[in-house]
């Protein structure tokens, strides 16, 4: 499933590479302002602090919420304390785009991250042109040069790579890439399993100072306050805020 994904992402960026060509792409995400710092916005605090998604489906759970203006949800994750936004952009399964991106950018003052399938430098020049703050790289999805290239291509945009991984060995390949954020996803991506000790197992292998963040399946308080006790400095969150009241929900993981 993670190869159909990533290529239905390629696939889809290549067709709108032919309307807005790369020089045109890059000339704009040249001419944004600067990217917010999302390693400050998620630096080590005395409690959890939480990446909050917009997420309206997803391939292994479906329908999850209409989302009509995502910017509008984007608004109430910051009011209710979140220090980032995720915006997914994937059609195919996720039904969200770029536009989605664009549109949440413009309602918040906190860092934006784009959740995609990203496989070639033309998606991040299109994620800081919409607006993006942070790019995700997924260990598992990429051959380690490629994330290496596409690690540099977000820096040099002055933007933040989250680097997911899912085991012990995709770990060590972030820490190779000098990840300074790293996602252990409890979701395997291409079975859909879920591993909510993954976490707990592979927390040690991050070095100090690299930020930790527990991503997937966080449905409740006590899922927060096991992956706090962890080592986890960020939860990263999406079903749990989309089918709940989002401030009330996020209030609960902040107080951990
Ligand atoms: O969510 C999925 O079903 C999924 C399947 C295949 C690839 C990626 C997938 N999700 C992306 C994510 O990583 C999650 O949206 C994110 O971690 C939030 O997860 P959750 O809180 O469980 O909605």
């Amino acid at each position: 499933m993670l190869e159909q994904l990533l290529a239905g992402s390629l696939e889809d960026a290549m067709a709108r590479r032919e309307q807005r060509p790369y020089a045109v792409v890059e000339a704009e995400a040249l001419a944004r302002p600067a990217a917010l710092d999302a390693l400050e916005a998620l630096a080590p605090a005395d409690h959890m602090k939480v990446i909050a998604e917009v997420k309206r489906a997803s391939p292994s759970r479906g329908d999850l919420a209409e989302i009509p203006e995502p910017q509008a949800l984007a608004a109430q994750y910051e009011a209710g304390g979140a220090s980032v936004v995720s915006v997914l952009t994937e059609q195919r399964k996720f039904k969200g785009s770029l536009a989605d991106l664009e549109a949440v950018r413009k309602a918040v003052s906190i860092p934006v991250l784009r959740k995609d399938f990203i496989g070639d430098e033309y998606q991040v020049l299109e994620a800081r042109a919409a607006g993006a703050d942070l790019v995700l790289l997924i260990v598992a999805a990429l051959p380690q040069e490629t994330l290496a290239r596409l690690y540099a291509k977000i820096r040099e945009l002055g933007m933040t790579p989250l680097v997911e991984a899912h085991s012990a060995e995709e770990v060590a390949r972030a820490v190779d890439l000098g990840a300074e954020l790293i996602g252990v996803n409890a979701r395997n991506l291409s079975t859909f399993e879920l591993d909510r000790e993954l976490f707990g197992r592979v927390a040690d292998q991050i070095p100090a100072g690299v930020i930790r963040v527990a991503e997937s399946a966080v449905l409740d308080v006590t899922d927060v306050e096991r992956y706090r006790e962890a080592g986890a400095d960020a939860v990263l969150v999406g079903e749990a805020l989309v089918t709940n009241d989002p401030i009330a929900t996020l209030a609960s993981y902040l107080s951990v």
